[in-house]
């Protein structure tokens, strides 16, 4: 048993709480905690949701936050939201690694996320091997593009007239708010943001980080005035009469192909840069397809995005939607943590219904690790993918090919809100 105590963090804490934290992720510990930052925190800071371990100093840090996650919702590629515990700043000191605490921290957590009723818990993982042993698995991967623009690449234009035009940060969110309304609901694997939140991706309200650029920011209008997209951008160090610049966006969201073609002509039409950088995305984006060249887009790096960890397999399976319809006997099993997804399941779906209730003396179909659930559950990843990995037994004739029929969706899941 580790000697340090774990316990919930109240916000009055929370700096060497930070301290801690930033220690573990190799930051500067004495980062300068702004007001901004402090208030930031405030307007966040849930004690219960906030844990750590103390051994005379914190030397431990976790939180989780209460959100919303979007899951396939039906064949005309709209999704539904599952309620979901995000879990996020894990850090264990070096002094007091592998001593349990991220065990001690997590378990009791997990368990508190299933009592409040969220279906799910969501993570991003510093490492892959830390959080399959509580039994999450990568349900939406991640791409980071490259687009060179040297020599110049055409754009397929928008069939309608767009205007591009740029705004000051703080007028971005009433044009940004409704355009991530918007791809949110396009795509599974996408959680909600708060109104903080978005002021801290922006850099407004003082949240900037020290040295970091204000983002040059720029809307999409359509011919009814209702914007249908938005960019943020800033060019690295450098100097362009040496060498053109590229450009990094940190934000890119398009509610309508007008929208999407729009800002890719005007980002790939700025003078004195190379090309742009656009990271962490979902993995079907159609670049290629957009510009004259499709070698020019280039997708660079492809890697586990979001982790999902099933708590409640009755909700969550019900909450989505599938794109057959069908009856499956599924026996979850479930050895990680306290177990909370272990059972026999029939799920009864279709493209406009679902429901999974147990059914514990019912002929089973499929037996699967919880884990390779939670792998499938976005149509992120294959059933045949899960079967290869020996996490799925096949009980009765075709039910791989069923359930993988039932899973089929037609967009990667991905989430574009990094926390
Ligand atoms: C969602 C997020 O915030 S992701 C960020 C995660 N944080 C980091 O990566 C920061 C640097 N690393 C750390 O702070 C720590 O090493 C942590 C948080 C990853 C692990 O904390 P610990 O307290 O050491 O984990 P704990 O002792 O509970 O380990 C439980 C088991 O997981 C294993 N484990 C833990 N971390 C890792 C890892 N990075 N790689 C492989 N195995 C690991 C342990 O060996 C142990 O296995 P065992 O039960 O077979 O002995």
């Amino acid at each position: 048993m580790p000697a340090a105590e774990i316990r919930h963090v109240p916000f009055e804490e929370i700096l060497p709480w930070l301290r801690t934290m930033r220690t573990t992720f190799l930051d500067d510990p004495a980062t300068p905690f702004s007001d901004a930052q402090r208030d930031y925190f405030k307007r966040q800071w849930d004690g219960e949701r906030s844990w750590g371990a103390y051994d005379g100093r914190w030397v431990a840090t976790l939180r989780t936050f209460g959100t919303t996650l979007t899951v396939p919702g039906g064949p005309d590629g709209d999704t539904l939201v599952v309620q979901a515990d995000a879990l996020t700043m894990v850090s264990v000191a070096a002094t007091h690694r592998r001593q349990g605490l991220l065990t001690g921290m997590l378990t009791p957590s997990l368990d508190e996320a299933r009592a409040r009723g969220e279906a799910v818990s969501v993570l991003r993982a510093a490492e892959w091997p830390i959080y399959g042993r509580f039994g999450y698995a990568p349900a939406a991967f991640a791409a980071n593009y490259r687009v060179v623009a040297e020599p110049p690449v055409r754009v397929v234009p928008p069939r309608r007239p767009v205007t591009i035009r740029q705004v000051e940060p703080a007028e971005l969110l009433s044009h940004a708010l409704p355009v991530f309304e918007a791809i949110r609901r396009q795509r599974p694997g996408q959680i909600d943001r708060t109104e903080p939140y978005w002021h801290r991706r922006i850099g407004l309200d003082g949240l900037r980080p020290a040295g970091q650029r204000e983002p040059v920011c720029i809307v999409a209008i359509d011919e009814g005035g209702r914007p249908v997209g938005f960019t943020t951008w800033s060019a690295g160090e450098g100097d362009w009469f040496e060498e053109k610049m590229e450009l990094t966006l940190g934000e890119f969201m398009a509610s309508s192909s007008d929208g999407y073609r729009a800002l890719w002509t005007h980002l790939l039409g700025i003078d004195l840069i190379r090309g742009i950088r656009w990271i962490e995305q979902a993995v079907d984006e159609p670049l290629e397809w957009l510009i004259s060249d499709g070698r020019a887009a280039r997708r660079e790096l492809t890697r586990d995005g979001l982790w999902l960890r099933i708590l409640d397999v009755e909700a969550a399976l019900a909450a989505r939607r599938y794109a057959v319809a069908d009856r499956l006997v599924v026996e979850v099993v479930d050895g990680d943590g306290l177990g909370w997804a272990a059972g026999r399941y029939t799920l009864d779906a279709s493209p406009s219904h679902a429901e999974c209730i147990r059914t514990p003396t019912a002929a089973v179909d499929l037996r699967l690790s919880q884990r390779a659930l939670a792998a499938v559950y976005l149509s992120g990843n294959t059933v045949r993918s899960q079967v290869l990995a020996g996490l799925v037994d096949e009980e009765s004739p075709d039910a791989v090919r069923r359930f993988e029929a039932m899973l089929a969706a037609d967009r990667a899941p991905a989430n574009v809100s990094p926390f």
